[in-house]
């Protein structure tokens, strides 16, 4: 990614003012960002900050106590189809195969015939590499393949904004390695909006084209980094030294409080 396309991009999510208060806590406090078209944003920060409150605002789950959040210009006033949502944990279905968890998850999908739902849940279910394991039952696939049917279930209704948070907090280092980069594959081949919320420095810098990171609680956006390593992105530039110094200054920052 350019910075000339940073910089032409859309706005695709804006998020204006926004606090939010549960009781006597305030979980967010002013907090102005734009998630720009095609953008893949991560953002970081201690625990407890607001990341995931600021994520569940996004996706309508959760209505903000002052301020406003839209997507292409309309308020968000609940969830959309216009906006894929990935967990920590894959919330399958048990009773549900691979293939009839995504088909599920299409059923309010209006034009589409029972066919064309299971070509379009085959297809996602291919772009995360499930071919051939269409009909393994939650329970017989790992925690990575089971994230990996989270992820095709948004895709596969063509969500313009992903929003997901720490989609890959409960894997090992290993498996956790390969979704990164599966990731970045999938949102290479599919440019929509992302943002990720995400406690690895690391797998915030390798994926995104801008880091946020927010203040501890109250939480709002301490700094904004842009992160200009060419695409695509394999795990080789991890090492390198344009690398090393976004993560160190993200991490100082962090840490400093
Ligand atoms: N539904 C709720 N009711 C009451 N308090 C809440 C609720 N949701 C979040 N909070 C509080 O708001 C603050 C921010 O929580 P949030 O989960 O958004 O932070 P986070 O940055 O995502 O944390 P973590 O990184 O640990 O997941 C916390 O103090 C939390 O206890």
């Amino acid at each position: 990614m350019s910075s000339t396309e940073t910089l032409t991009r859309q706005p695709r999510v804006t998020v204006a003012g926004v606090s939010k208060q549960f009781g006597e806590v305030t979980a967010l406090t002013d907090v102005d960002l734009v998630l720009g078209d095609r953008e893949f944003v991560s953002v970081v920060g201690a625990s407890g900050c607001g990341k995931s409150t600021l994520l569940s605002i996004i996706a309508g789950l959760e209505a903000p106590t002052t301020g406003s959040a839209s997507i292409a210009g309309a308020e968000i006033l609940g969830p959309g189809r216009d906006r894929g949502v990935v967990f920590q944990q894959a919330t399958l279905l048990p009773w549900l195969s691979a293939l009839d968890n995504v088909v599920f998850a299409l059923d309010g999908e209006q034009g589409l015939s029972k066919r064309d739902r299971v070509e379009r849940a085959r297809e996602a279910l291919a772009q995360v590499g499930l071919t051939g394991f269409e009909q393994a039952y939650p329970a017989q696939l790992s925690g990575g393949m089971q994230q990996r049917v989270a992820l095709a279930r948004s895709l596969a209704y063509g969500p313009s904004v992903l929003l997901m948070d720490e989609p890959f907090g409960a894997l090992d280092a290993l498996t956790r390695r390969t979704m990164q980069e599966l990731l970045t594959q999938v949102w290479e081949r599919n440019r929509m909006t992302v943002m990720l919320i995400t406690h690895d420095i690391e797998e915030a810098v390798f994926l995104s084209d801008r880091v946020v990171a927010m203040t501890p609680r109250p939480g709002k956006v301490a700094a904004e980094y842009a992160i200009e390593l060419p695409r695509p992105r394999t795990p080789d530039v991890i090492g390198n030294d344009a690398f090393r110094e976004y993560y160190r200054d993200i991490l100082d920052l962090i840490h400093r409080g």
